[in-house]
């Protein structure tokens, strides 16, 4: 049986964890054929992210047409897009494939270690060009910071600032909690605006969390790309990253990846 697909636009990361590698391996373990359109080669180990080098603009919008013309994209999400000049070009993709397919968009600013992924002003054109096209959009702390101007400490500041990043335009927004590393439980917060669901799960005691808001967003997308409605997505991303994170394990001197390898002994 042909399966559903889900594309990715995002960057390549040597490491293997995060990036187009964490979609594709979040993708075969939720049974979703993935699709790919690479925005950028970056070099990065568990300690960082030593530099990346942009794909051409035409060259991302080129693959995006590619799969889309023939073989159907049932979700899609974006990851690191690098350049405004990529984004720009992937909202006008978007608009020409007129497909009607589910949209995550995660606001990828910068890697867990603080190095930039995104050149100068791309974010604001994230929040232009992606997200009042998006379905979903899937921030962590960092970037509800850059992109609210609101610090989430607590239940009510992570509710305002949901409810501030909304007015940008997407139908639902997940306001991720992992950052918030004082708390016992990991708290996500989803919203449409008139239904918010506290999605809470035990935080576990790892270091070993390179790749989890990517692992999260295609993990959605893919429940999405199979006909899931966005509550019901998050609520199977969310199990699927929890799964994922009890069982990341270390891989070089620095920060180890979560892993997918748990859906092989179900
Ligand atoms: N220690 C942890 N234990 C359980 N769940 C976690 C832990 N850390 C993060 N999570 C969950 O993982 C998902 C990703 O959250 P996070 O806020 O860390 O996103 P992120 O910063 O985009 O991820 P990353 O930068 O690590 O790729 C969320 O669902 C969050 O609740
Ligand atoms: C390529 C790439 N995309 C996203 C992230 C964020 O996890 C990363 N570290 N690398």
């Amino acid at each position: 049986m042909t399966p559903r697909t889900a594309l990715t636009i995002a960057g390549s990361d040597s490491g293997g964890g995060a990036g187009i590698q964490a979609d594709l391996r979040t993708f075969f373990a939720n049974g979703v054929h993935g699709l790919v359109a690479l925005t950028a080669v970056t070099v990065q180990n568990s300690l960082g992210v030593q530099g990346f080098t942009e794909i051409p603009a035409d060259v991302v919008a080129a693959q995006i047409k590619a799969v889309a013309s023939d073989m159907g994209v049932n979700a899609a999400k974006t990851g690191m897009l690098a350049t405004a000049e990529i984004i720009r070009a992937v909202a006008k993709t978007l608009d020409e494939t007129s497909l009607d397919f589910p949209l995550v968009v995660d606001p990828v600013a910068a890697s867990m270690t603080g190095h930039s992924l995104l050149r100068e002003d791309a974010l604001e054109a994230i929040r232009t060009e992606l997200f009042p096209r998006a379905t979903l959009i899937t921030p962590n702390l960092d970037e509800v910071g850059l992109l609210t101007g609101i610090s989430v400490t607590d239940p009510e500041s992570q509710r305002s600032a949901a409810e501030a990043l909304l007015e940008f335009g997407s139908r639902w927004v997940l306001v991720k909690g992992g950052h918030m590393r004082d708390t016992a439980e990991c708290v996500d917060l989803l919203t449409d605006g008139r239904e918010f669901v506290s999605l809470s799960g035990p935080r576990y005691e790892t270091e070993n969390t390179h790749g989890g808001g990517d692992t999260l967003a295609s993990a959605i997308t893919a429940s999405l790309a199979k006909g899931a409605s966005v509550p019901e997505a998050v609520a199977a991303g969310k199990k699927f990253i929890e799964r994922s994170v009890a069982e990341a394990y270390s891989l070089g001197a620095g920060v180890g990846p979560v892993s997918p390898f748990w859906v092989l002994n179900r």
